[in-house]
Parts: C-alpha cells; sequence; structure tokens
C-alpha cells in the first residue's frame, strides 16, 4: 500500500498537552485553544479523558458544540465503564489505549500479553458498538517487542479499529530506531499508523518527522511541545519540518500561529524559554556582526527557517558582538548617517555598555553617544576609545 506524501496532525494539547505538571485550562481557554487549532487548519484533536468525571465530560461536549472542522477524539483506558463515558459526547473517535510493553503488562497491569489482546477484541468491539471510531492506542509501543506489536496491530483491525498509535512513552527513541521500526509495522499492516512522541531526550520532533518516512500516516503534536514531563512533538516543528525537509504536507498554516503559541503560553503558565525552536522570543534575533552583515546584504546568508512562515520577522539587536554594518544600520532607523570610522568609534561604546548592562542600547543612549561623538572625535583616538568606555 503506497501513502501520497501526506501527514495528518492529531494535536493533543487538550489531552497529553494538558497533562503537563500543574497545567489545568479552564472552559474559555479550552474553548480558544479547540478554535485556534481548528483555524490553523489542524484537522484532528484529541480534546480530553472522559472518565476524568462529569467535568471533564461536559467540557468535551461544549468543544464537540462548536462547530468545528476538526475531527475529535477523546483517549480512554480498555475498561467497559470508561468506555461507556465516551459515548454521546459528540466526538468522533476514542483512542483506546492500552500498555504493549512487557515491562507495562506485568509491572503496571499484572497480566499477560494474551490479556491485552483479548481485551483489545473486547473493547475496540464495545467501542464500534458504541457508534465510536477506534484507534488502539500502544501505550510504551517503544520499549514493545515488534512482534508482539504486529499481533497487537492485527488484532486490533479485525476488531474493528482504524488506527495504531506507537506511543513513545518514555521518551527513549532515536529517528534511526523509529524509522525502522514503523517500516516493520507498516509493512506488516494496512492500518492507519499514527506517531505519539515524547521529548525527554530532545528528539519528539525527530523521532516524528521519521516516523512520517516510515510510513506512519498521523503525528501526534501539541502547541509549544507541552506535554507529560518533557512535552510532545511540538505542533510548529512537526509542520514546518515535514514540509521544509521531506515535502510532506500537513494543510497546516502557522501565519497566524503566535497568538496561539501565546495563548497556550499563558494559559499553561509557564513561559516559553526564549531561544525554543520557532517560538521563543529570541530565535530570530540576531547580534553577532558577521551574522547581521550577512542578513543585511541577503537574508538567505543567515536564515534556515523563514520566519514569515510563522508570522513573525528578522530582528537586529546592538550587543558585544555586533560589526560596523549593524550599528551603522541602527543608526540609520534614527536617520543619522554614519561613515565607518564613526561606526567604530560607537561600536566600541556599544560594546562595553552592553557588557556592563547585559542588554541592547536604547534609542535613547544610541542618540546620545552619537551627540558625545563630536568631541571624541577631536580627540586622538586613543583619548577617544578611553572616554566612551
Ligand atoms: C501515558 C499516558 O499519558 S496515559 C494517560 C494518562 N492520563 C492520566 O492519567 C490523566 C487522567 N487520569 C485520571 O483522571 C485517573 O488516573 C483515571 C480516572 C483515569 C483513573 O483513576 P483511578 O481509577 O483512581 O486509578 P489510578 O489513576 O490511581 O490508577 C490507574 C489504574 O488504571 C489501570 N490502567 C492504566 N492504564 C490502563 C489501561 N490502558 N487500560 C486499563 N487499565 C489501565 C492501572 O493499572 C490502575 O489500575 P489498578 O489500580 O487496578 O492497578
Ligand atoms: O496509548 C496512548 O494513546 C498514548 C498515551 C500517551 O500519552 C503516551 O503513551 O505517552
Amino acid at each position: 500500500m503506497t501513502h501520497p506524501p501526506t501527514i495528518v496532525i492529531d494535536d493533543t494539547t487538550l489531552r497529553d498537552g494538558e497533562q503537563s505538571a500543574g497545567v489545568a485550562f479552564n472552559d474559555a481557554e479550552r474553548v480558544a485553544i479547540a478554535r485556534g487549532l481548528d483555524e490553523l487548519g489542524v484537522p484532528e484533536l484529541e480534546v480530553g479523558i472522559p472518565s476524568m468525571g462529569d467535568e471533564e465530560c461536559d467540557s468535551i461536549r461544549m468543544l464537540a458544540g462548536l462547530g468545528l472542522n476538526a475531527r475529535l477524539l477523546v483517549w480512554s483506558r480498555m475498561r467497559t465503564d470508561d468506555l461507556k463515558s465516551c459515548a454521546h459526547l459528540g466526538v468522533d473517535m476514542v483512542d483506546l489505549s492500552i500498555p504493549v510493553s512487557d515491562q507495562q503488562i506485568t509491572r503496571k497491569l499484572g497480566r499477560t500479553r494474551e490479556w491485552v489482546l483479548e481485551c483489545i477484541r473486547r473493547h475496540v468491539a464495545e467501542a464500534r458498538e458504541l457508534g465510536l471510531e477506534v484507534g488502539v492506542g500502544g501505550e510504551d509501543a517503544s520499549r514493545a517487542d515488534v512482534d508482539f506489536l504486529a499481533r497487537v496491530m492485527e488484532t486490533a483491525q479485525q476488531a474493528g479499529a482504524r488506527r495504531f498509535r506507537f506511543a513513545d512513552t518514555v521518551g527513549i527513541l532515536e529517528p534511526f530506531t523509529v524509522l525502522e521500526r514503523l517500516r516493520r509495522l507498516r509493512a506488516t499492516s494496512d492500518l492507519e499508523i499514527e506517531m505519539h512522541a515524547h521529548d525527554d531526550l530532545g528528539l519528539a520532533t525527530a523521532n516524528s518527522l521519521a516516523a512520517a518516512l516510515g510510513g506512519a500516516t498521523h503525528v501526534n503534536t501539541t502547541v509549544n511541545g507541552i506535554g507529560e514531563r518533557a512535552g510532545n512533538a511540538a505542533l510548529e516543528e512537526v509542520v514546518l519540518g515535514l514540509r521544509q525537509l521531506h515535502g510532506i504536507d500537513t494543510g497546516v498554516d502557522l501565519r497566524r500561529f503566535q497568538t496561539l503559541s501565546h495563548l497556550v503560553e499563558t494559559a499553561t503558565g509557564h513561559p516559553i524559554h526564549w531561544q525554543k525552536s520557532l517560538v521563543g522570543e529570541g530565535v530570530f534575533t540576531h547580534e553577532a556582526g558577521i551574522h547581521v552583515d550577512g542578513l543585511l546584504k541577503d537574508p538567505a546568508n543567515y536564515q534556515g527557517v523563514d520566519p514569515a512562515e510563522l508570522g513573525r520577522e528578522h530582528r537586529l539587536v546592538l550587543g558585544k558582538h555586533s560589526g560596523s554594518s549593524a550599528v551603522i544600520q541602527a543608526y540609520a532607523r534614527l536617520g543619522i548617517t554614519l561613515g565607518r570610522a564613526e561606526a567604530t568609534l560607537l561600536l566600541s561604546r556599544i560594546r562595553s555598555a552592553a557588557s556592563r548592562t547585559k542588554r541592547a542600547p536604547t534609542e535613547r543612549e544610541l542618540a546620545l553617544w552619537y551627540q558625545e561623538l563630536d568631541s571624541l572625535a577631536a580627540a586622538p583616538i586613543s583619548t577617544a576609545h578611553h572616554a566612551l568606555t
């Protein structure tokens, strides 16, 4: 079976994302996040865990009532009572999860592989009877025996599931292994395969991209990469990575992503790191002289990712590592034309100030230093340099 170069994003910000320790979205935030994802064109959203109780079910019902374009999924354990709580919520699909590694089958559930297969037969059929489409969530699939995973998938398909979720629950895989495992599973089954990666080793996005190359049809993501422990694969990284590196389309448009990213950041209460890829405040900010000079000549000189893809822009700042081109450009923005010699004199002042204050100079400071330049320029260079610092 061949697959076109598309991947369906199943965003789990409202399920695994909310499992980030200390995070609890209120209804208004859940609605805003769901709408935000829908507006970007994310086709599937995993929106909660009905067995958590009435409040969670009400919130899921509320999201289902929004009339979003996205298909909605809920997460459930393989238990009849849990499954019943997933019915009549207005969602399309359930991710029916079961541990598949011997570690978790024996040491968490106290069961056997045969018990797991029997559970899949019984509960997938129950879910289908409730009118739900079913994905079987293979919890801890990354530590499971691959031949057993093939049996899990075969059993799931025979019972009426359409999807298998390959979960790297503890975040221990790397892309080469993911590629090899996914290729193997792809060769044995026609089921949709969804990659669910965690970022414990900083490899969630790389593993998700590898899964796409290995034959996954779906990828789980979260906004800003939030989620259990170190988080999940970041929506923005996966979407951009798939397109830019592999020419794989997801139909998700990130040009208005910043609004959603900020919304999720605020709702979690955990600030995004300044240098977090794609969404961090500082990731399109440049100080180093050679880089700024290169960017001013042609942005392609130092641009791996076009900030416009995310509705952002390059920002040039002055600091300890600036060069004279950056100084000339900064003063030009103030309407002041500098010669190279003046720029060099001012650069020395900018460097020492930035080292002392650990910040870029303000426009007011730049203007002041420029006014002082005349008197300094008259002095011998060594004296001028001393006076400026
Ligand atoms: C890897 C993941 O992210 S899985 C999703 C994890 N998410 C969450 O846990 C968040 C929401 N969780 C909850 O609200 C609660 O844990 C509930 C409602 C699901 C369950 O609560 P409780 O019934 O009080 O159980 P508790 O959380 O203490 O323990 C989990 C139980 O589920 C069992 N279990 C765990 N996974 C599964 C599964 N996939 N299928 C069936 N049973 C399971 C455990 O063995 C344990 O049962 P035991 O006490 O008989 O050994
Ligand atoms: O079984 C699943 O659906 C995956 C659950 C999950 O979030 C994980 O394993 O990290």
